[in-house]
């Protein structure tokens, strides 16, 4: 067996100091192999994107440790963490906060793509082979953000994380502010992208719809800790744990009882 692609050993994140303070996560492990889609699920306000962002070196965990491909990531100055950048990308819920509104999302993409190192010549190529892959008319990448559509920005959006070419996809929501119709199409992109590339995915996302289409594993998560954590078949098939049960009855009766927070 290959050695994990990330590890998290008891991470724990507090917000604020004394009586006010708020421990939104308390205490996850987990350990995520390649190729796998970790999907998070829970409440608002159960610690889900405070953990995506710990994975990211978004934000730094109060204790515990993050380990990517073999290493120890979470004390690293920026500086020694840059290689990794490369390995672990981000999509969020709302692409346009991957771009610059008065910029091409070309520009926007390129600037990015030599932010990671890679050299100018050859990134034009490079960037309409991007479009491509996520099914995309290069032709619209000479476009402002403001003018392709929020399903097309969200799949340049997922191009952009794809030019540094990451092993690891933390993905937070991302597909929360789309159509209905444009979900089932991004997470077939998503789906079709994890084999092609041999991606893996830590999959936030408080539609149930969306973590049975693609999550290999399922975490349930309340107030920072996860409950219940196992093969998504079973946790979702036959959850142990009476709030997995809650969720999944609220979710079958329609009922957006997970619904994610905005505009943080
Ligand atoms: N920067 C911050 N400062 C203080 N408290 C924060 C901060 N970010 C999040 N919190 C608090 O931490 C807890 C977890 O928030 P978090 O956003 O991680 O949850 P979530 O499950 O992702 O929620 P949602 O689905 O609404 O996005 C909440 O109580 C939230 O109010």
């Amino acid at each position: 067996m290959t050695a994990p692609l990330l590890q998290a050993r008891h991470l724990v994140k507090r917000y604020g100091r004394g009586a006010r303070s708020v421990v939104a996560v308390d205490g996850v492990d987990f350990t995520l192999h390649r190729g796998e889609i970790l999907g998070i699920v829970g409440e608002s306000g159960s610690g889900k994107s405070t953990l995506g962002r710990i994975l990211l070196k978004l934000t730094a965990p109060t204790s515990g440790e993050v380990w990517l491909d073999g290493s120890r990531v979470d004390r690293l100055s920026e500086r020694a963490f840059r290689p990794y950048r490369r390995t672990i990308q981000a999509v969020f819920q709302q692409p346009q906060a991957a771009f610059d509104p008065r910029w091409t999302v070309r520009r926007s993409i390129e600037e990015f793509h030599l932010l990671r190192g890679e050299p100018r010549s050859g990134a034009a190529a490079t960037i309409e082979a991007l479009a491509r892959e996520v099914r995309l008319d290069p032709a619209l990448l000479d476009r402002l953000p403001g003018q392709v559509s929020g399903g097309q920005l969200q799949r340049l959006s997922i191009a952009r994380a794809l030019a540094a070419r990451p092993a690891l996809l933390v993905l937070d929501e991302p597909t929360s502010a789309l159509d209905v119709s444009i979900r089932a199409q991004i997470v077939r992109l998503l789906l079709a992208l994890r084999d092609e590339e041999r991606l893996t995915y830590v999959l936030i996302s408080h539609d149930m719809e969306v973590i049975r289409a693609m999550a290999t594993r399922v975490a349930v998560m309340r107030h920072g800790v996860w409950v219940e954590e196992g093969p998504a078949e079973r946790v979702l098939g036959a959850p142990a744990h009476p709030y997995t049960k809650k969720l999944l009855a609220a979710a079958d009766a329609g009922m957006d009882l997970i619904r994610p927070g905005r505009g943080r």
